[in-house]
């Protein structure tokens, strides 16, 4: 066979697949698919064994640890003086000072008393002693005076002691017998504290759930490895044995396993030795999706749910057998991320001994219009920022909320890890209007707010001022919605800073134009905006921009990558344009570094985008016009303590050197 004829056969055979995929994805609820999912599973922890106290940390406790000891031991003085009879000190006065003769004898930490305390006597202790008999209270050495006389040493007191003055009664801290830490506890530095406290050099912990990893694709690269174009690196694998291991389970990743069924097969059956299997990626019914085929052949019962009415998840996976679960995940890492925290988190806690968590729920309005697919319940990751609230000095203050939706799609990796939590859009809904109140559920158990919150477009050389901010102990939340979203933001009130790069089309006057009462400006740094072209490419290499330009508009062959409406470049390249139209000018790209990679894997021959990404992905680069990145700061929040340091920071020399380092001009 010839083979463009192989190929023409690859695309029958997928177009004929393809025809047959409606089939498949019976499309359930989550909350069907998760009923049915924990019918046949079986959520008992597997055993228990029993580890040093050094092994402990992250364990979970396989039994209730009772207290066979007291804590403290003994009765303890917690200051270093004299034990004492209380009734002895009665009526003690500046004027009228009681003396006590001091027994022969020095009680340090560590030694069982021998003398009683007679009445009238005292005896020497240090913090930590053993309080002898007879005495009831300890007083501190600063407020008495040793005094020597003939018949003696003697302590003089001016003051009276209450029965119990510094003292520690045994058993007050933990008493025998009492149930110090229950079944199920999570081991922390401060629980393992409790069981040395109580004299365990072991405990009892519950077996950690050995849950498998097989991440699937032909496509897939390990990191570390070098990587070819058109492959993607296994981030899933990593997520998920973190994860795992973050939940109290014992990851055992497999690998990689390409799409052919006999590699698979046997991964597959490795994975079965353990207590879980966690596959992911060729869910789909696409050309090389196998995993489900080799998941198909299960029983006992085998696959309960394949497609879940869900966004992201539609196609997750859940299959038991024998109590055991197996579930492939969606490929892509949020939608792999999501449907393991919603479907497999709380079965490995489970497994791992540990009790279910109780989701938290804040309430936030939504800043943007969100469209919504219907017939999936859409959950949408977040980011949380507090509005100001006329607090004092306008602060981060107030209470209320705003959500950000951090949407970067199934396939993006940063969503999960930006996000402080997720909400959800109703199967039937096709929109969420701005302004609509939602409820958001939390990633985290906390909601710290930030120090400085910076919305609007984002830049490589904000690192070198942020950064500053950062290492300095700040925290700083940064959200890319662009220069028209961060002008938004600014005006709700909703950031700090917003670093816009707007240009007035009518005068070519960049962001002061756009000020709006209540913002001020505050001068960034330039960035020099030109065409970016592969080096050595005749039609570009040794012209000026606009020579260029003049030059291949007119070109069928010529493809230019356009940046997105709206965007400042966009305007730019509209207005370096004029009325041509070359090809390739509807293909929007969304950034800098977007039209970049387009340049130099070919699929296009030139677009407009700041010098930092042309040098960055060895770029040819004709220089056009300079763009004003600043920022624009709401009044009422121009004097918060870390606003003040941001814009300290943007004077600093240092800064201005690193700028310049990454090609910018301040
Ligand atoms: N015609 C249709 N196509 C797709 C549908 C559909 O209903 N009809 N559903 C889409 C949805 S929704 C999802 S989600 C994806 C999931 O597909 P698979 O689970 O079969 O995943 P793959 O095709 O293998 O990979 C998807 C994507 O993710 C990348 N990937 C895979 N594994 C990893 C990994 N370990 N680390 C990082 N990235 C990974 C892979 O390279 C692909 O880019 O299907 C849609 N298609
Ligand atoms: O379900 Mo997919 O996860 O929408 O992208």
């Amino acid at each position: 066979m010839h083979s463009s004829d192989r190929s023409r056969e690859d695309i029958r055979r997928f177009v004929a697949q393809a025809a047959r995929q409606d089939q498949f994805l019976e499309v359930v609820s989550g909350e069907e698919a998760r009923a049915r999912f924990h019918r046949h599973l079986d959520l008992s922890p597997r055993g228990e064994e029993r580890v040093p106290l050094s092994a402990a940390l992250g364990r979970v406790l396989s039994a209730d640890v009772t207290a066979d000891v007291d804590v403290p031991g003994f009765d303890r003085s917690v200051v270093d003086g004299f034990a004492v009879r209380a009734a002895d000190t009665v009526g003690a006065a500046e004027d009228r000072p009681v003396a006590l003769r001091l027994n022969d004898e020095v009680l340090a930490a560590g030694h069982a008393p021998e003398l009683t305390v007679e009445p009238g006597t005292a005896t020497v202790i240090a913090t930590g002693g053993m309080l002898p008999r007879g005495a009831d209270a300890v007083v501190m050495v600063e407020t008495t005076e040793a005094v020597e006389r003939p018949d003696g040493l003697f302590v003089t007191l001016t003051r009276p002691a209450t029965p119990g003055a510094f003292v520690a009664a045994a058993g007050s801290d933990i008493g025998r017998g009492e149930v110090v830490l229950r079944k199920g506890q999570l081991l922390t530095s401060r629980e393992i504290g409790v069981l040395a406290a109580i004299g365990l050099g072991e405990v009892a912990v519950v077996r950690r759930p050995r849950v498998a990893i097989l991440s699937t694709g032909d496509e897939i690269v390990a990191p570390g490895q070098p990587i070819r174009t058109g492959a993607v690196y296994d981030s899933n694998g990593a997520i998920l044995a973190a994860a795992v291991a973050e939940l109290g389970g014992e990851p055992v990743p497999l690998g990689i396993a390409p799409d052919e069924d006999e590699a698979l097969e046997r991964l597959v059956a490795r994975g079965l030795e353990c207590d879980a299997l966690l596959l992911s990626g060729g869910t789909s019914k696409g050309a090389g999706d196998r995993s489900h085929r080799i998941v198909a052949q299960l029983s006992d019962p085998g696959i309960v749910a394949h497609g879940v009415a869900l966004k992201p998840g539609k196609p997750l996976c859940l299959a038991v057998t024998g109590g055991k679960p197996v579930v492939i995940l969606p490929g892509f890492p949020t939608s792999a991320m999501f449907t393991f925290h919603s479907f497999i988190a709380p079965v490995i806690r489970a497994l791992a001994g540990q009790p279910p968590t109780l989701a938290e729920e804040v309430p936030a309005t939504l800043p943007v219009r969100l469209g919504s697919e219907r017939g999936r319940t859409e959950y949408v990751m977040v980011s949380l920022v507090h509005i100001a609230g006329g607090g004092a000095n306008g602060g981060a203050g107030g209470d209320e909320l705003a959500a950000y939706p951090l949407s970067k799609g199934s396939g993006a990796v940063t969503a999960f890890s930006h996000a402080d939590g997720f909400l959800a859009i109703d199967a039937q809904a096709e929109a969420v209007e701005a302004g609509t109140k939602m409820s958001v559920q939390l990633l985290g158990r906390s909601l710290t707010p930030a120090d400085l919150i910076v919305v609007g477009s984002q830049c490589i050389g904000l690192n070198a001022v942020l950064g500053r901010l950062i290492g300095g102990g700040m925290t700083v939340k940064a959200l890319n919605v662009g220069s028209m979203g961060g002008l938004a933001a600014a005006r709700r009130g909703e950031c700090d800073i917003a670093p816009v790069h707007l240009m007035d089309p009518a005068t070519g006057a960049y962001n002061r134009p756009f000020l709006a009462p209540g913002l001020d400006l505050v001068t960034g740094y330039r960035r020099m905006q030109g065409i970016v072209f592969r080096r050595g490419d005749p039609r570009f290499e040794g012209r000026t921009a606009q020579e260029a330009v003049a030059a291949v508009a007119g070109l069928a062959d010529c493809i230019l990558i356009n940046r997105n409406a709206g965007s400042g470049t966009r305007i730019l390249t509209d207005r370096l344009l004029g009325p041509a139209r070359p090809t390739g000018y509807w293909t929007q790209a969304k950034s800098h570094n977007a039209v970049a990679v387009a340049v130099e894997q070919n699929r296009a021959d030139w677009g407009v985008a700041i010098e930092t990404a042309a040098n960055l992905y060895g770029l040819g680069f004709l220089p056009l016009q300079e763009e004003h990145y600043d920022f624009i700061i709401p009044a009422a929040r121009r004097d918060r303590p870390a606003v003040r340091r941001f814009v300290e920071a943007l004077e600093m020399l240092e800064v201005a050197d690193a700028l310049r380092a990454m090609g910018f001009i301040r």
